[in-house]
């Protein structure tokens, strides 16, 4: 049969060090890949014992003219007739072997007798003192997919199929584990979305594992996505992404909402990839066959991302099943190996650090040698320390940490079977530095800044007046829609005339910006948070990544730290306009204010002062700070009433339209009908395409919609008679 043939030839190639198993099966042409590749490696396991029947047997003597000294064939032949299915269909190997079957069941016999075990698999587990051929030790851990399911339906289904939960102490977790018997299974102590089962069990079969809500994976590959930690929405890259056990994961925490760019150059594992994403119900994830190092980092299309993931090819020596020991022995990573492997860890760890917008890298591997752990992560961060710093993983919840005699190994986190009861694996993360910068100094560029938009906010109303009939401007109040960077224009404008009433509600993103506050966070790399999944802060990320869109990573070649201050002056600016608007407070409250604030901005970023401790003072500051521009929510309530502000809010979800001015200075008849005209008619056109912020200032025109449709028929005949020349 095809099947034993096959598997016969991968091991043979395997034991001359030709290629690796995985690389052999996926090139082979035998379609059912997991049978072929889970008899390849059950074969190599049983390889000595089997070896040891054959010759009690005299199996390929007997059959010397069938196996022609195929000793290869004749184990394949021999494990699936003792550990396997039974040689099913296979004609004249079936015979083969059903015809010595006496002789090779009392070989067998006669081993177990010998040893005092009941069956061929305590022989091998015996044999091998870290059962690292087997992995019979280690516990199987299932992940829950958060996409497809939750943890309470999974353990649910689990009871009810017969499966029993243990419960145990946080001090005799360990303990828990290694006692789990058949049918049994617990929840992991560290992570609530893994389940743990005995050693050896093999959920494959299981509907839910078919399904894709349940995925088979070992404790240690589930922690490079929690401690990298995004909270849904996020952007994130996975830079070597395949067979994509943890994109599927990041997908699995942020809900499938956000994006993942997940790299990898190798396409057959990247096919591999799409299938396990696929059969996850993975909608979030751009899968990109490209070398990751070739990977332009001021693309715009990733000025989004904050969160790295960089699990690079390693040697994989952590790995305790892994069939390169059964082969070639436990330390068989050649030293020229482990310098081109770690050589090559080390430029793919500082181009994921090349990001721009990223705030969090977590790099991991597989492996327990430290030249591919702590070493490349002390010599990248030798290089980065100005801006990043190494995090300590779990400070409290994990004692295995980096190896000794290594700098910094206290912030990293190692995983063993003999501690962890998991593979072998390495995981460090690194983030982005809070930039430090006095009250003062931040003024001082506040002011620069509030120069330039002065006469920006000049340039702004000159456009606007020229587009609205003089004699009705009076600009009591000024609506800017979907476009942030309009909106500060927008503050500036009023600053700059003693507007009173601006609101700067962002119609296109209502919904979702509706329970949204202005993160007072903002321009602090922050965030940090050792495992868990951090969804309440998504939301509100989110909308601060969306306020910060014009200031961060999309201004190719400004310096983030420019970006940070440029932010921090923003709010400064915008909460001064709040302040100024609000005449009713007194002199001396807004001087504490801002006293508070001043403090409350040094505390933030260590700057050593005396820090407020008054919380009232403090939740005034906050409020500030939280709010972006304008009128207090229930100032605008107010204001609504009283008619001074109306809200342009059913333009159809098409509209190009990002601003309006709408002028609210004549009589309610005046307005009623200047509101239909400005629904309907006239409306000051910002700028068409919302892709072309830096357009925005420079494109004011006032145009009605007839105009925009006009422009777009011609467009359509343009384009129409384009094509028509390309036929002529
Ligand atoms: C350890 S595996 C990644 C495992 C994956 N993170 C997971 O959890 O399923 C390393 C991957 O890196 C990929 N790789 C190696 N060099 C690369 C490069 N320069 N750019 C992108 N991917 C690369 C390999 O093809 C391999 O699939």
């Amino acid at each position: 049969m095809y099947l034993y043939v096959e598997a016969a030839r991968i091991i043979n190639q395997v034991l001359n060090k030709k290629s690796s198993i995985k690389n052999l099966v996926f090139s082979s042409t035998y379609e059912n890949k997991k049978q072929l590749y889970a008899l390849t490696c059950e074969c190599l396991k049983f390889r000595d014992v089997l070896d040891k029947i054959l010759e009690g047997s005299g199996l390929l003597e007997k059959e010397k003219k069938f196996f022609q000294g195929d000793i290869i064939l004749a184990r394949v032949l021999l494990y699936e007739f003792l550990l396997g299915k039974g040689v099913q269909h296979a004609g004249k190997y079936r015979m083969c072997i059903m015809g010595h079957r006496k002789e090779i069941n009392s070989s067998m016999r006669k081993i177990l007798d010998k040893q005092g075990v009941r069956s061929l698999r305590d022989v091998v587990y015996n044999h091998c003192p870290d059962n690292a051929a087997t992995g019979k030790t280690l516990p199987k851990y299932v992940r829950i997919n958060l996409i497809k399911t939750d943890t309470n339906t999974v353990i649910e289904n689990f009871k009810q199929n017969g499966w029993k939960l243990l419960k145990y102490q946080p001090s005799n977790f360990r303990e828990t584990v290694e006692s789990l018997k058949e049918r049994e299974f617990m929840q992991d102590a560290h992570f609530p979305d893994l389940l743990v089962f005995p050693g050896g069990t093999d959920l494959h079969e299981n509907k839910m594992c078919i399904a894709g809500e349940i995925i088979q994976q070992d404790k240690a590959s589930c922690i490079p996505a929690h401690v990298l930690n995004p909270e849904e929405g996020a952007e994130v890259i996975d830079c070597c992404a395949a067979p994509g056990n943890k994109t599927s994961h990041v997908a699995s925490l942020i809900r499938n909402k956000g994006k993942i760019f997940a790299f990898d150059k190798d396409a057959r594992r990247m096919s591999t990839m799409k299938k396990l994403i696929g059969t996850a119900g993975v909608s979030c994830v751009e899968c990109l066959c490209q070398d990751f190092l070739t990977v332009d980092p001021t693309d715009p299309k990733y000025s989004m991302v904050e969160y790295v993931l960089v699990d690079p090819s390693c040697s994989g020596s952590g790995i305790v099943n892994r069939l390169n020991q059964i082969t070639d022995g436990k330390d068989s990573v050649s030293v020229q190996r482990l310098h081109q492997l770690s050589r090559f860890q080390i430029s793919i760890l500082k181009h994921a650090l090349r990001f721009p917008g990223v705030k969090k890298v977590v790099y991991s591997t597989c492996s327990i040698h430290p030249e591919e752990n702590e070493m490349v992560v002390n010599e990248v961060y030798s290089q980065v320390s100005d801006q990043f710093e190494l995090v300590e993983i779990m400070p409290n919840h994990w004692l295995e940490r980096g190896a000794p005699d290594h700098e910094h190994s206290q912030c990293f986190i190692r995983l063993s079977p003999d501690q962890s009861l998991t593979n072998g694996f390495f995981v460090s993360c690194f983030e982005r530095r809070k930039i430090a910068c006095s009250y003062d100094s931040m003024k001082k560029t506040n002011a620069c800044k509030k120069k330039k938009k002065k006469s920006k906010a000049e340039k702004f109303i000159a456009k606007c007046s020229d587009n609205e009939s003089e004699s009705t401007v009076s600009f009591n109040q000024i609506h800017v829609i979907d476009s942030d960077k309009m909106r500060n224009e927008a503050s500036s404008a009023a600053d700059l005339l003693g507007i009173t009433n601006i609101d700067s509600s962002v119609e296109k993103n209502k919904r979702k910006r509706k329970h949204e506050k202005y993160d007072s966070n903002i321009g602090r790399v922050d965030g940090r948070n050792d495992s868990g999944i951090n969804a309440a802060n998504g939301k509100k990320r989110k909308k601060k990544r969306e306020s910060e869109k014009c200031f961060q990573g999309t201004e190719n070649g400004k310096n983030r730290k420019e970006d940070l201050i440029e932010k921090n002056a923003q709010l400064t600016e915008q909460s001064n306009v709040t302040v100024q608007e609000n005449s009713k407070e007194s002199k001396s409250e807004l001087c504490n204010k801002q006293a508070d604030k001043k403090k409350r901005w040094e505390a933030d970023r260590g700057i050593e002062n005396e820090v407020s401790t008054s919380k009232q003072s403090n939740d005034v500051a906050n409020k500030e700070l939280q709010q972006p521009i304008g009128l207090a929510k229930k100032d605008l309530t107010q204001a609504k009433k009283r008619k001074e502000v109306y809200i342009v809010e059913d333009y159809p979800e098409k509209t190009k339209f990002d601003a309006t001015i709408c002028i609210n200075s004549h009589s309610e008849k005046e307005k009623k009908k200047e509101r239909k005209q400005t629904k309907d008619d006239t409306v000051l056109n910002i700028n068409e395409n919302v892709d072309d912020i830096e357009d925005i200032t420079l494109n004011t025109t006032s145009v009605t919609k007839q105009d925009v449709q006009k422009k777009k028929k011609r467009k359509k005949k343009k384009k129409k008679s384009v094509v028509g020349n390309n036929y002529e």
